[in-house]
């Protein structure tokens, strides 16, 4: 419904100071004069491009990445599109800033830059404490970025308690930079409105004793308490946040390894949810994975890949139980040898059914039964025995894979697959430089924060590390879900996010044995990895959007008469659906 000028002119009265709508310098005269704000701007009127070159120039000259985390920051909270601009224009320089890796610092630090992130009026996400039981649906209620226009409720919460932000541990309520960024890389990445996004921190105390020290911490000062007390919170919360919005996607981030999985037995069959560390990383790595098998297909036959996972968390078993799935629907494996050819390890060693201690619940399902009585202790010991084809590291311990593991991968195979993909980057098992020179560059390489290109020195080659990081996924598949409204996010959704990550290389990109595509491209990855998703709701019969469901049937028809490119109408739909910095104007110099 379009808006009379006059409607728009009270809105934007309304919101004069609004961080949305906000265009700062770019505000035409005669608008000022409308607003009344004549004489509270420099008198210049600039162009948006020219107030961007600023932006970057100011961004640029601050020497810390922290100093450039908080000036984004500042920048989002009072003038959104300027910032969107910024970050999709720019992604590849401004996502590390926003996101891995220095969002790891800015929640070791949220506490202490408090004060900066967020001016009077402006808010950056919805803290829900457990003092706040009684009264959650006045509070969620409170959290109202956009409170001028109705239809702007939010569409999708991510949602963490901080018990293990990153690979950083227990950070409490400093947890709140991983839900605003995630939902920022929404924005960028999929084109989800800011103003629909719902960033939300839970507080049930922390067992950080660093913060409960900390005179700045800013959540309750108590540590963490029973998983009674756990669970019924997350209950309550879940069911006001489906009361007071129905349609809500919910994206679990960021729980302790326990938690997030208990979370979604609990919740996947009955609420639309996905937990991003299990389920979204899984699909990421399994994509990564997919084009790994094809680099190496002349030497290793698919079935023979021997995986070895170092660490047994959320993560690394999310990652296991979807290559288990590659290997039974592409390769016809049965899903009990399929298992054989993955191997975890976590902080005992390799996990055995024998090994004398009570193994948590995510991994018993992959101790392995094989091991004749014999234990493995350290990596060195496991690699020897299990000889992996691929390494994957998700122990959040830095520099674990050390030149001495990287040279026996590189004996073992002429291309060994090796993922060190804790985050943030310090955390990372090896950096891209040393396993390129410790295999003599032959590795396929993927870490979770992304590392610079490396230049074969012989060969003066530039060679492109891989980022497996959910961010390829969870966007997309968002959007997917959000367009195509069924109830329940399912596994099959999930792996053909994977495989339409896997198949959206361009020539480019795979002669340049890039494992992911640019993340410049990002827009159109989600876009695919979207439409992937909606192809799948609607196949099995949970859409519940009539025009998604007819544009699909239309492409099927399309497809089946071989007239044209697959799924081109429902990619181009998802664009078409997609929120941009410049595509609304209230504030144009015409009203
Ligand atoms: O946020 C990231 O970069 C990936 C992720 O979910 C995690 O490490 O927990
Ligand atoms: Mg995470």
């Amino acid at each position: 419904m379009s808006k009379t000028v006059n409607e728009k002119i009270n809105i934007a009265k309304n919101i004069a100071k609004s961080h949305y709508l906000n265009q700062a310098t770019s505000t035409a005269l005669v608008l000022r004069d409308q607003l009344q704000i004549t004489g509270l701007l420099p008198p210049a009127v600039e162009t948006f491009d020219l107030q961007k070159k600023r932006a970057l120039i100011q961004l640029r000259a601050k020497s810390t990445e922290l100093e450039k985390y908080i000036f984004l920051a500042w920048l989002r909270n009072t003038n959104v599109r300027l910032f969107y601009r910024l970050l999709i224009e720019d992604l590849e320089e401004i996502t590390p800033l926003i996101y891995t890796p220095t969002v790891g610092t800015a929640c070791q630090e949220y506490s202490h830059i408090y004060p900066f992130l967020a001016p009077p009026g402006v808010h950056d996400g919805l803290f829900l404490s457990l003092n706040d039981l009684p009264n959650l649906k006045n509070i969620i209620k409170n959290y109202n970025p956009y409170p001028f226009d109705e239809s702007l409720t939010p569409q999708i919460a991510v949602i963490t308690d901080g018990s293990r932000i990153l690979g950083l541990g227990d950070l409490g309520v400093n947890g709140m930079g991983i839900p605003v960024g995630k939902l920022q890389l929404y924005v960028a990445g999929a084109g989800i409105d800011p103003r629909r996004t719902l960033p939300i921190t839970l507080d049930l105390g922390t067992n950080n004793e660093h913060n409960l020290k900390d005179q700045f911490y800013l959540g309750l000062r108590r540590k963490r308490g029973s998983d009674k007390e756990f669970f019924s919170f997350l209950d309550a919360v879940v069911k006001t946040l489906r009361e007071v919005y129905p349609e809500l996607l919910i994206q679990f981030e960021d729980f302790s390894s326990e938690h997030a999985f208990e979370l979604l037995k609990k919740y996947r069959d009955n609420t639309f949810c996905f937990n991003d560390d299990i389920q979204g990383t899984g699909a990421v790595i399994l994509s990564g994975f997919i084009n790994a098998v094809r680099l190496t297909a002349k030497d290793i036959p698919p079935k023979e890949h021997r995986i070895l996972f170092f660490g047994a968390g959320s993560a690394a078993v999310g990652v296991a139980k979807q290559l288990l799935e590659f290997f039974q629907i592409e390769h016809g494996m049965t899903e009990a040898d399929a298992k054989k050819l993955l191997w975890l390890v976590d902080t005992k060693g390799l996990v055995t059914f024998d090994r004398g201690d009570k193994l948590a619940d995510h991994k018993v399902y992959f101790a392995r039964k094989d091991n004749e009585g014999q234990q493995f202790k350290s990596l060195t010991e496991v690699i020897d025995y299990v000889r992996p084809t691929a390494l994957i590291g998700f122990s959040s311990q830095g520099g674990i894979f050390t030149e001495e593991i990287l040279k026996k991968l590189a004996r073992l195979n002429k291309n060994p697959i090796i993922f060190p993909l804790s985050n943030p980057k310090n955390n990372a098992e090896c950096t891209f430089e040393q396993a390129m020179k410790a295999t003599n560059n032959q590795v396929i390489f993927a870490s979770g924060t992304m590392f610079p290109t490396y230049t074969e020195p012989e060969t003066g080659r530039v060679r492109y590390p891989g980022q497996g990081n959910n961010m390829y996924i969870f966007p997309g598949l968002g959007l997917g879900a959000l367009l195509a409204k069924p109830r329940i996010i399912t596994d099959k959704q999930i792996y053909k996010s994977a495989s339409a990550l896997a198949y959206s290389l361009t020539d480019e990109e795979i002669s340049l044995d890039m494992l992911y595509p640019k993340l410049t491209r990002i827009r159109r990855v989600s876009a695919e990895v979207a439409s992937a998703v909606i192809v799948q709701i609607v196949e099995e019969g949970l859409a519940r959007d009539e025009e998604v469901i007819a544009l699909v049937k239309n492409d099927l028809e399309v497809l089946k008469a071989n007239k044209g490119p697959q799924w081109e109408g429902l990619v181009r739909f998802v664009e078409e659906n997609m929120w941009d910095y410049g595509r609304e104007k209230y504030f144009d110099s015409k009203i």
